[in-house]
């Protein structure tokens, strides 16, 4: 009895808000984004105690939602029974401060929310840091809401006001801390370039995926003794992990596990796990893993695709998996399906159907002469680029910020030259730069 009174006073009592803007995005759609900010909150620790979602074409500047709606609200919290306010858009900082003046209570947006779950699962150091710079980015706009708390807990102590001053202070060791973390990032992605690179000629394979797809599963499955965390929760998987996957005798490719993408994954977060997401960059071909049991695994197809975008990876390399269809009950659904995606395959990781035929895609692909590359480089690094256009074919090029992203394609039998002379070119650039 007592450990179940000690369970309810340490969760967190939730309230997720969300709206619903006819004609796109019904109540149905907006109850299945608040499903999803459910499991988020639930990843975090909060208990979901009630839901509010409002019927809304513009938000409100000042409060996001209209405000009536949001006295309505500041009744049930101050009823005692909310502890934690979050929201499934994200909020402009006036937003934010202005609803936690109001609600007495914490208010989180989904951007913070990913953030915190990222930063409380973060495991390698690399992670962590990737973590830490996104939450400095998305707090530096934001500092003055925050100082809003600290002025009020110190009272005026202390021979500095709380004014402009101390916050143009905290201003500048936030962007201190940022750029020196973003140069220990680049020194480890550096490094780990030249480890990749040192792996030769062996194909490199990527598990990419929406979160819970089963990404992991499938890695532990075709790769025995890798321990990789599999668990029916939202990014259970933070960094990469590379296996060799033995597919026939002398085949051999690498296979790696990566962060799942969800709905909204903050830009910044996507940035900042650039270094982690290089492995999918620099993959031969990658696995994309769907959760077929999903209702929603359309959108979660649209959504790794874009994402996918983000980073800079192109559609034509990419094997679709439809995972999970034990966990399919429509049997007619998953022949139109087969339909739909002829080239797709279909699998269960957890029980282990057609793992074999999987093996064999994946070996098929490696068996083409050609492969396909893709690298990510500084719009300045003239000497790679060059490089690439004279001992490669170069099939695409697309710009992303200050870099530029090239799609390549080459004899598996030059691979090895041609990553040894990158890394080299690129570690020159850095002594540079
Ligand atoms: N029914 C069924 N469940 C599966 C299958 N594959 C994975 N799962 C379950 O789906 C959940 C998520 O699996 P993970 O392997 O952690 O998913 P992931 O894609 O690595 O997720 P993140 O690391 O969070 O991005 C777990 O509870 C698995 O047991 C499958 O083929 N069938
Ligand atoms: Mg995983």
């Amino acid at each position: 009895m007592d450990t179940y009174i000690t369970q309810e006073v340490t969760k967190e009592r939730a309230l997720l808000v969300g709206i619903s803007s006819l004609p796109q995005l019904t109540r149905s759609v907006a109850e299945e984004y608040l499903n999803e900010l459910e499991l988020l909150a639930d990843t975090a620790g909060a208990e979901v105690v009630s839901r509010v979602i409002q019927e809304r074409k513009q938000k409100d500047p000042a409060w996001f939602l209209g405000r009536g709606k949001v006295e309505e609200m500041e009744h049930l919290i101050k009823g005692g029974l909310i502890d934690i306010v979050i929201f499934d858009d994200d909020l402009s900082p006036v937003q934010a401060r202005n609803l936690e003046r109001v609600f007495g209570c914490k208010v989180l947006d989904r951007t913070e929310l990913i953030l915190q779950i990222f930063a409380t699962r973060a495991q390698s150091a690399q992670a962590k840091m990737q973590v830490e710079l996104a939450q400095l980015e998305y707090l530096l706009p934001r500092l003055t809401r925050l100082w809003t708390h600290l002025s009020k807990q110190k009272g005026g102590i202390g021979t500095k006001g709380p004014g402009e001053t101390q916050i143009e202070t905290d201003r500048r060791l936030v962007r201190k801390r940022i750029s020196f973390l973003k140069k220990k990032l680049r020194d480890v992605a550096l490094q780990h370039a030249t480890q990749t690179k040192e792996r030769g000629e062996i194909p490199r394979v990527a598990l990419v995926g929406y979160t819970n797809a089963g990404k992991s599963t499938l890695m532990n499955r075709l790769c025995p003794n890798t321990g990789a965390y599999a668990e029916d929760r939202l990014f259970a998987t933070l960094d990469t992990k590379t296996r060799r996957l033995q597919l026939k005798i002398n085949k051999v490719v690498l296979l790696s596990d990566t962060v799942g993408f969800i709905r909204k994954l903050p830009h910044r977060l996507v940035e900042s796990f650039r270094s982690t997401l290089d492995e999918v960059l620099q993959a031969d071909f990658l696995l994309h893993v769907i959760d077929s049991s999903h209702e929603g695994f359309e959108e979660q197809i649209r959504i790794v695709t874009e994402t996918l975008q983000e980073i800079g990876v192109e559609h034509t390399n990419i094997i679709n998996v439809f995972n999970k269809v034990d966990a399919v009950e429509d049997k007619e659904a998953l022949r139109s399906l087969r339909q739909k995606y002829p080239e797709a395959l279909f699998v269960s990781a957890k029980r282990g159907i057609n793992l074999g035929v999987l093996k064999d895609a994946i070996g098929d692909y490696i068996s083409r002469d050609y492969r396909l590359r893709t690298l990510r480089t500084h719009i300045s690094n003239y000497k790679l680029i060059g490089y690439l256009y004279d001992h490669t074919e170069v099939i695409g090029k697309k710009y992303v910020d200050e870099d530029v992203i090239l799609k390549y394609r080459a004899h598996y039998r030059n691979l090895k030259q041609i990553d040894a002379r990158i890394a080299a070119v690129e570690k020159e650039s850095s002594h540079v730069a």
